[in-house]
C-alpha cells in the first residue's frame, strides 16, 4: 500500500536544474521534496559529465605544459602518467564535492528521496524506492529536472563502444586507451581526444559532418580543427556504419563519400549527442513522452504548474544554464506562478575545453548579418597578445559582433588563450546590452588575456 504525502514544490532530479531551485525553495519557506536515484545532488555533471572530466582534463594539462617546459628554460624529464592515479584524482574530487553536497541537504530541510519518480496523475507523482516502497506525493508545482542521457547510434557492434558514463564515472576502471577511437567530433569528442591525446594516446575522431563542432561559428571551428589536428587525426565526413571486435581491439567501419574505411583502435569512445530523459507518465500532464516539453523564457511547460528546467528541454544543455533556469524557476513559483524573473537564453555561454580553448556567446558573425544585415566585427589577434606570448601559446583569437547603429553586443567568439574564462565577461555585456564603445573605454588588466575585449573593441572605434 502506498504511503501519502503532500509538498509545495516536487522536484524530480538533484542535477544543476533540479537543484539549485530546492533549495531557494526551501530557504523561502516552501515545502519541497526531491528526488533523485543517484542519492546525491549534482546529476550527470558530478556523476560523469563535468567535474570528471576536466578533473581528468586539468592532469592533462600539467603533462602538456611539462612537455613544453624548455620553452620556459626548465629542464627535466616529461610527467610520466600513472592513469589509475589520475582516475584517482578525479574520483577524490567527485567524492569531496558529494560530501559538500551531503552536509548542504543536511543543513536543509528539503526531502530528498534516493528514488525514481513517475507521474501517477496530474495531481500525483508516486516515488519508488530501491526497497519497493511507493510514496504518492500531491504537489501544488512540479519541476521536471530530469535531464539527458548518452545517445547510441543504432548500429551494428554498438554496445561495443563505451560513452562518455563509463569512462568519468565514479570509479571507473577502464584501462587507458592508448588507440582510442572517438565517434562525434562535437564537445565530448573533442574535449576527451585533446585530453587523451595530452596524456600521451593516438586518438582518432571521426565526425559524421563536414567539420567538428557542428552548429558552431565556422572560424573557430576550422582553427580548432587545424590546431587539434596536429595532436589528433580527425576524419570528418566520416558516417561510422558499425563496429566489429578484433581480438583485444575492435574496428570502426565508416563511409566517407562512395568509400569505406576501417579505423583500428584499443577502446571506441560513442559521443554522438545525448537525449531527453522524462518520467513515465509524462502524458498524464499533456506533455509527449518521446519529446523535450517547450518551455517559455519561465520554463513554464504548456501545463501551468509543471516547469522544466535544463538539459530536459534541450536549449542550452548545459550545467550553468540549467542552474540558472533552475533559479528562474524558483523564483517563479515563490511569486505564485507570476513571471517575476526570466532566462535569456541568448547570452548563455559555451565553452569547449579542449586545448586550446574555444568560447562562444550569442550570435555568430553569419547569423548576425541574416538577423541585422549589416554588422561590425571587431577582431583580436592573439599572436600579438602579452599573455598569449609570455605562455608561448600565440594561436587564436578574440572576435566581437555588433550591430552598426548603436554598437550594441551580439555575439563573441574565442579561440586559445584563456577563452573559457574571456566569454563570462563577454556574456555578461551581452545580457547588459552594452555596446563596443563601452568595452573599448574599460581597461583591462595586464598583461591578462582579457585585455583582448577592449582591443578587439577599440579596432571598432575611430
Ligand atoms: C562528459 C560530459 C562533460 C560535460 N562537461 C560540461 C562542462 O564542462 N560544462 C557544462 O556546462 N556542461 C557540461 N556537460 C553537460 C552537463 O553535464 C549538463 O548540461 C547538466 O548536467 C544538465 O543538468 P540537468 O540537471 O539538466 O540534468 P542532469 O545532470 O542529467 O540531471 C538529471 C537528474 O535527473 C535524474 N532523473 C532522471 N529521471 C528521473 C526520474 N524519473 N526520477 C528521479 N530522478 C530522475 C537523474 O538521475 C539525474 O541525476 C557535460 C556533459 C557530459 C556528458
Ligand atoms: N564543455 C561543455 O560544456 C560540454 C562538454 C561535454 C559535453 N557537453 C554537453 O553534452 C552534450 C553531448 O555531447 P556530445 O559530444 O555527445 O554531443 P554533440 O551533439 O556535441 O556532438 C555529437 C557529434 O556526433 C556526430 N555524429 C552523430 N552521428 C554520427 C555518426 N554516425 N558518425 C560520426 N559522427 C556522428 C555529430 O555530427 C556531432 O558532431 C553536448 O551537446 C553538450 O551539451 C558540454
Amino acid at each position: 500500500m502506498a504511503r501519502e504525502a503532500t509538498a509545495d514544490v516536487v522536484i524530480v532530479g538533484a542535477g544543476g536544474g533540479g537543484y539549485p531551485a530546492a533549495f531557494a525553495l526551501d530557504r523561502a519557506g516552501r515545502s519541497v521534496v526531491l528526488v533523485d536515484p543517484i542519492g546525491n545532488l549534482g546529476g550527470n555533471c558530478l556523476a560523469e559529465g563535468c567535474i570528471p572530466s576536466k578533473a581528468v582534463r586539468e592532469a592533462s594539462l600539467i603533462r602538456a605544459r611539462s612537455t613544453r617546459a624548455e620553452t620556459f628554460g626548465l629542464r627535466g624529464t616529461a610527467l610520466d602518467v600513472d592513469w589509475s592515479g589520475v582516475l584517482a584524482h578525479k574520483d577524490r574530487v567527485q567524492r569531496l564535492r558529494y560530501e559538500q553536497h551531503t552536509d548542504e541537504l543536511r543543513a536543509s530541510t528539503i526531502r530528498f528521496m534516493t528514488a525514481t519518480a513517475r507521474i501517477d496523475d496530474a495531481e500525483r507523482i508516486a516515488i519508488e524506492e530501491a526497497d519497493g516502497s511507493t510514496t504518492l506525493v500531491r504537489f501544488h508545482d512540479l519541476v521536471l529536472a530530469t535531464g539527458s542521457a548518452p545517445s547510441r547510434l543504432a548500429i551494428a557492434g554498438a554496445d561495443l563502444a563505451v560513452t562518455s558514463h563509463e569512462l568519468f564515472r565514479l570509479g571507473a576502471d577502464l584501462p587507458f586507451p592508448s588507440r582510442p577511437v572517438i565517434i562525434g567530433g562535437g564537445y565530448i569528442g573533442v574535449e576527451t581526444a585533446s585530453m587523451l591525446a595530452n596524456l600521451g594516446a593516438a586518438p582518432t575522431i571521426l565526425e559524421a559532418t563536414g567539420g567538428l563542432l557542428p552548429g558552431y561559428d565556422a572560424a573557430l571551428a576550422t582553427g580548432l580543427a587545424s590546431l587539434l589536428g596536429q595532436r589528433v587525426q580527425l576524419h570528418v565526413d566520416a558516417l561510422v556504419r558499425s563496429i566489429t571486435r578484433v581480438g583485444s581491439d575492435y574496428e570502426v567501419s565508416w563511409q566517407h563519400g562512395g568509400d569505406v574505411h576501417v579505423t583500428r583502435g584499443d577502446l571506441v569512445i560513442m559521443a554522438t549527442g545525448r537525449h531527453v530523459q522524462l518520467p513515465e507518465g509524462i502524458d498524464a500532464l499533456g506533455l509527449a513522452p518521446d519529446r523535450a516539453p517547450t518551455v517559455d523564457a519561465q520554463l513554464r511547460t504548456s501545463h501551468p504548474r509543471v516547469w522544466a528546467p535544463g538539459d530536459v528541454n534541450g536549449r542550452t544543455p548545459l550545467f550553468h544554464a540549467a542552474v540558472r533556469q533552475s533559479l528562474v524557476v524558483a523564483h517563479c513559483i515563490m511569486a505564485g506562478g507570476r513571471s517575476t524573473d526570466a532566462m535569456d537564453f541568448d547570452a548563455v555561454p559555451t565553452t569547449v575545453f579542449t586545448e586550446p580553448e574555444v568560447a562562444s556567446v550569442g550570435l555568430t558573425e553569419v547569423e548576425a548579418r541574416t538577423r541585422h544585415g549589416d554588422v561590425m566585427v571587431g577582431h583580436y589577434d592573439f599572436a600579438g597578445d602579452a599573455r598569449a606570448q609570455i605562455l608561448d601559446e600565440r594561436e587564436g583569437f578574440l572576435a566581437l559582433i555588433a550591430e552598426p547603429h548603436r554598437g550594441t553586443l551580439l555575439g563573441a567568439q574565442v579561440l586559445g588563450v584563456d577563452a573559457a574564462q574571456l566569454i563570462a565577461p563577454l556574456a555578461l555585456a551581452i545580457h547588459a546590452g552594452l555596446t563596443v564603445d563601452q568595452l573599448a573605454t574599460m581597461a583591462f588588466p595586464h598583461p591578462m588575456a582579457s585585455e583582448g575585449i577592449d582591443r578587439a573593441a577599440r579596432s571598432l572605434r575611430p
